[in-house]
């Protein structure tokens, strides 16, 4: 209610007025009728004045009750408009001041989210009418049933004990409706990721070379059959629960009337007395029906809102300091210790004792195999997760004692599932420093740096064009507007969104170049080499060659960092990073990677492929090197 009142205060009180009216209204009409029958059927003297203001009387009211409808239509539109938009600017206030990626990973509390958007923006109007509703049907019931107990009491009587089990019935209707959006929360979710991935233009390259269409339809539309016969369920229920309730409604009135007809040719009652007597049976039973299910809206209500409630009141994800230390300037180095990190309780360990320094100033790289927990390293860096033992120490102080946002002003990075977004060139690169999007030269700096310049110079409107084919119509109507980059492009694009954070203190490049080709990677580097001199960064590649002058090399294996040195001393040690390097070294010379030796000597060829790896990384050392 509250939520409604701040949200549309105008349309508030034109409801609470339009309600007042719809409530006096059908018993204004039902006596003025009475009078006007009655005085026509006495032919009481006085002409037809009276007559006539009576009729006149009755029309205003009636016109008034043909209008109130749309009024109230107007304003709880109006008001459900202002109530989404305020329910969405605090939802997502919410949402986003969650410092982790813990709840969003959550299941549970992705649906939850889900259905408070909804509960949100639909309960406030919902809770609002259902008041509104239940104050003009006590109106209309108060002034039916007073009426109806002058004309027979027992009529009365009956009429309100049979609202008993219908009242009962909305109760126990409602819950089970809560109860089923929650159940259905899961298989919902699996229906609207096969609705996205049919719609989407990113995955139909594989489901139409795969030709698996048919199999993600027939999941899809399993969920939806299975979503729609638990809602048949409940409609059913619903069904036969109302038309019980209708027919036992309808059996009292009939009763009434034979009552009333009765009377009249008895003489205890007069004409007007009858219609009277009809008009008080059907709106006092139109108004219990009103009465129960406008509580039993505020009640569905008011039970979906908790979804709305228990967001808003979601603790945070991570601990945050109520008296945060302010980030210093990195001076020291940043050092993992003894960290240990995993997803969730039942979750295998990613991260195993890690220890790493790194250093203020310097460029240290980090390497090994798929899952060995590069990526989660990152993230722990950035605090969107926190070690679930051991510490992160920036310049000795453990980072969780820091605001996250603080800290976070404090690193620039590209992730490796960097994000594009359909926007301008110039809005995404701004991403990494949004107040930038007014400042061309810091643009333009950022996506020099990233090697990306050239290409969006000859984009047609430069750094104004949209990367997207989605919105153009949007930007202005015109078909050529929007651009669609290249993969390589695109992460030459993220890059420059990190590169434009100037005054971090840490650079994270988590596979900067992965899908850049061999001359565009070799450019890139040697820019960010001259870029990353003296600063401190943290640089992660598969492909080695690009991190062999780093005056640290880290390589994590199985959660735990192995192995640390420079490029030099780290072949010299024949542990992981020389077999690795040496088998990319190979790749790129050309020479057998896995054949047996026994095959080679048949074939009197030198025994490269079993010769031993400190051998091996001698000579690629000597060699060109890869990558
Ligand atoms: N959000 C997540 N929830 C649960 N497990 C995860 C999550 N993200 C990653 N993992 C698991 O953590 C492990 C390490 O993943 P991570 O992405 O850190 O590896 P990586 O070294 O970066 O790998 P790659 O070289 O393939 O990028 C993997 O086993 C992965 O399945």
């Amino acid at each position: 209610m509250a939520l409604a009142t701040r949200a549309a205060p105008g349309s508030v009180a034109a409801l609470v007025v339009a309600s007042l009216g719809a409530g006096t209204a059908p018993v204004a009409i039902a006596w003025l009728t009475k009078l006007l029958i009655d005085r026509v059927a006495a032919r009481t003297p006085g002409g037809l004045t009276p007559l006539l203001q009576l009729a006149l009387l009755l029309g205003v009211v009636a016109i008034l009750s043909a209008v109130i409808p749309h009024v109230t239509t107007f304003a709880a539109a109006t008001m459900g408009r202002n109530v989404r938009v305020v329910v969405r600017d605090r939802l997502f206030t919410r949402v986003s001041r969650l410092p982790g990626l813990v709840r969003l990973e959550d299941p549970p509390f992705y649906d939850r989210l889900m259905l408070a958007l909804q509960a949100g923006a639909e309960s406030p109007g919902q809770v609002l009418g259902g008041v509104l509703g239940l104050t003009q049907a006590i109106i209309t019931m108060t002034g039916f049933l007073i009426t109806l107990t002058v004309l027979s009491p027992v009529m009365a009587a009956v009429v309100v004990v049979a609202a008993v089990p219908a009242f009962a019935a909305e109760i126990l209707l409602n819950k089970r409706r809560v109860r089923l959006a929650w159940q259905l929360g899961p298989t919902e979710r699996r229906e609207l990721f096969y609705t996205e991935l049919l719609r989407s233009l990113q995955t139909a390259k594989e489901i139409r070379l795969f030709n698996v269409a048919d199999f993600l339809r027939t999941r899809m539309l399993t969920d939806l059959r299975s979503i729609n016969s638990a809602r048949q369920r409940m409609d059913r229920q619903v069904l036969t629960t109302q038309g019980a309730l209708a027919l036992l409604s309808a059996g009292i009135a009939s009763g009434g009337l034979v009552w009333a007809a009765a009377s009249a040719l008895s003489g205890r009652l007069t004409v007007g007395d009858v219609s009277m007597f009809v008009a008080a049976v059907a709106g006092t039973q139109s108004s219990l029906t009103g009465l129960i299910r406008g509580l039993s809206v505020m009640h569905q209500a008011q039970l979906m809102f908790d979804h709305y409630r228990i967001v808003m009141r979601t603790p945070s994800d991570l601990p945050v300091s109520a008296t945060p230390r302010p980030v210093p300037e990195l001076s020291g180095g940043i050092e993992l210790r003894g960290v240990w990190f995993r997803y969730g309780d039942d979750q295998p360990w990613v991260l195993r004792d890690t220890n790493l320094l790194i250093r203020a100033g310097q460029a240290t790289a980090l390497v090994g195999r798929n899952g060995s927990g590069k990526s989660t390293l990152v993230k722990l860096l950035c605090r969107l997760y926190d070690p679930t033992r051991g510490a992160i120490l920036w310049d000795g102080v453990d980072i969780r004692e820091f605001d996250p946002a603080q800290l976070r002003d404090r690193l620039s990075a590209v992730f490796q599932d960097y994000t594009c977004y359909d926007l301008t060139v110039a809005e995404n690169i701004a991403m990494g420093d949004i107040s930038a999007l007014d400042d061309p030269p810091r643009l333009e700096a950022a996506a020099e740096r990233a090697g990306v310049a050239d290409v969006v110079d000859r984009l047609p409107r430069g750094y104004e064009t949209l990367l997207s084919r989605m919105f153009q119509d949007v930007q202005d109507g015109d078909p050529a507007s929007g651009v669609l980059l290249s993969g390589g492009q695109w992460q030459r694009v993220a890059l420059a969104r990190a590169l434009l954070r100037d005054r971090h203190d840490l650079l994270i490049l988590d596979e900067p170049s992965s899908g850049l080709d061999a001359e565009a990677e070799y450019e890139i580097h040697r820019r960010l080499k001259r870029y990353r001199a003296g600063r401190t960064s943290l640089l992660i590649s598969h492909r080695l060659g690009t991190v062999r002058d780093a005056p640290t090399i880290a390589v994590l294996d199985g959660g735990r960092v192995t192995e640390q040195g420079r490029h030099e001393e780290l072949l010299d040690r024949d542990g992981t990073y020389a077999r690795l390097f040496t088998l990319q070294a190979r790749g790129y010379s050309g020479e057998a990677e896995d054949e047996p030796a026994e095959v080679a000597a048949r074939t009197d060829r030198p025994v490269t492929g079993s010769a031993t790896l400190a051998e091996s990384s001698r000579s690629v050392r000597a060699g060109s090197p890869p990558g």
